[in-house]
């Protein structure tokens, strides 16, 4: 396999000892609302969690919990309807909130980069996978020529597995499978070296064999270049394999985060706990699964109470409705924001790494 000498590799961090002291990205008591025709839906609610240099979040909940909008929200990608109530989100000590369009165009896809759920439909139609990739590199390194930018994309498909990168660069999106798209993807968001990528359920509308090989491709890629990664999904087994911390989202509030092997092996937030219940994962038969209780609340209610987990939580009491969400540690940085807290004795659940689907 050819080597990429244009594209210095940093030494690779070691995941178990990622860099907190100084985040990259600190998300801090972030508050989003939407104006709809029936109301603002408030949508994140005092959100707060940071990332260190070349370390893997997860960002976990179940589908409205936020978590989309959370990426959305670091790319500056909200739209027009989204009301930016309170909070900042300083990537590498900027606010990029309070950045210039330009300034955030500089570091949009350069210093920060997503890559979608659905690849076939995130990629231009009418352009070959050579021309996006070139134009996406070249529109952030504007001396590289086309002829150089083109064979640093060349080198880049290589390293990721794709056969015949040059033939590949002349195919339109259509023309080629799912999963192929999404190593274009992903090839898109290395491209530029960023510092941090957000991937919002890279892998959910592929089978399960080629979502093994595009996350291991996905998490090699940040390892060996050190790049800090915001992985959003449903699958606990998933970011239990692959990442390093998990940040649990209910109704737009974060409820608990932390390590891995302690947010998904010994939870100590009730709603933790009951995602992981839902598993098949360590249950002998189905009998054994228990759904989960009730839905989310609607969002746009004026007078939702303080946790929004409260009218499911089966050890609800009065103070939840009515007093801000403690925080509570157990840990350096195992967080859970919750009045009543399980006790490890209760708490202790074996970690989703069998399980494959929220
Ligand atoms: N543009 C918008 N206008 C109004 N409400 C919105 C908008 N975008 C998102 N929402 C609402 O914000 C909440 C969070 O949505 P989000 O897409 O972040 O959830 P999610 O956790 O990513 O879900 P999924 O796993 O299904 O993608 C939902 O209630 C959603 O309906």
């Amino acid at each position: 396999m050819a080597s990429e000498p244009a594209m210095p590799q940093p030494a690779a961090p070691q995941r178990s000892t990622p860099q907190r002291s100084t985040p990259l990205l600190a998300i801090e008591q972030l508050t989003v609302g939407f104006e709809t025709a029936t109301g603002t839906v408030h949508a994140l609610d005092d959100v707060s969690f940071a990332i260190g240099r070349g370390e893997c979040v997860a960002l976990v909940g179940e589908s409205g919990s936020g978590k989309s909008i959370t990426g959305l929200a670091v790319m500056r990608l909200l739209g027009r309807r989204a009301l930016v109530q309170a909070g900042r989100i300083v990537f590498d000590g900027a606010d990029l909130l309070t950045l210039s369009e330009k300034a955030m165009q500089a570091t949009r896809g350069k210093r920060v980069a997503m890559i979608f759920q659905n690849a076939k439909a995130s990629l231009n139609p009418i352009k070959t996978v050579g021309d996006i990739l070139v134009d996406i590199l070249r529109s952030h390194h504007h001396g590289l020529s086309r002829a150089a930018a083109r064979a640093r994309i060349v080198a880049l498909l290589d390293r990721i597995g794709i056969n015949e990168p040059a033939e590949r660069l002349r195919a339109y999106p259509s023309e080629l499978s799912g999963g192929m798209c999404q190593r274009i993807m992903i090839a898109a968001a290395f491209a530029c070296e960023p510092d941090l990528i957000i991937a919002d359920e890279p892998t959910s509308a592929l089978d399960v064999t080629t979502q093994q090989l595009v996350m291991d491709l996905l998490m090699t890629l940040c390892r060996e270049r050190g790049v800090a990664a915001i992985f959003i999904t449903h699958d606990l087994a998933l970011a239990s394999e692959y990442c390093d911390r998990a940040v649990v989202l209910h109704a737009g509030q974060v409820l608990e985060q932390g390590p891995v092997s302690e947010v998904l092996t010994s939870p100590r937030h009730p709603y933790t706990r009951m995602l992981l219940d839902s598993l098949p994962y360590g249950k002998d038969d189905i009998g054994q699964l228990k759904a989960m209780g009730g839905g989310l609340p609607d969002l746009r209610r004026n007078d939702l109470p303080c946790c929004r987990f409260a009218e499911r939580c089966p050890q609800v009491e009065p103070a939840c409705r009515g007093l801000p969400l403690p925080e509570r540690r157990f840990g350096p940085t195992h967080i859970v924001r919750c009045q009543h807290p399980l006790e490890p004795s209760l708490a202790a659940a074996p970690r989703a790494s069998a399980a494959r689907a929220m």
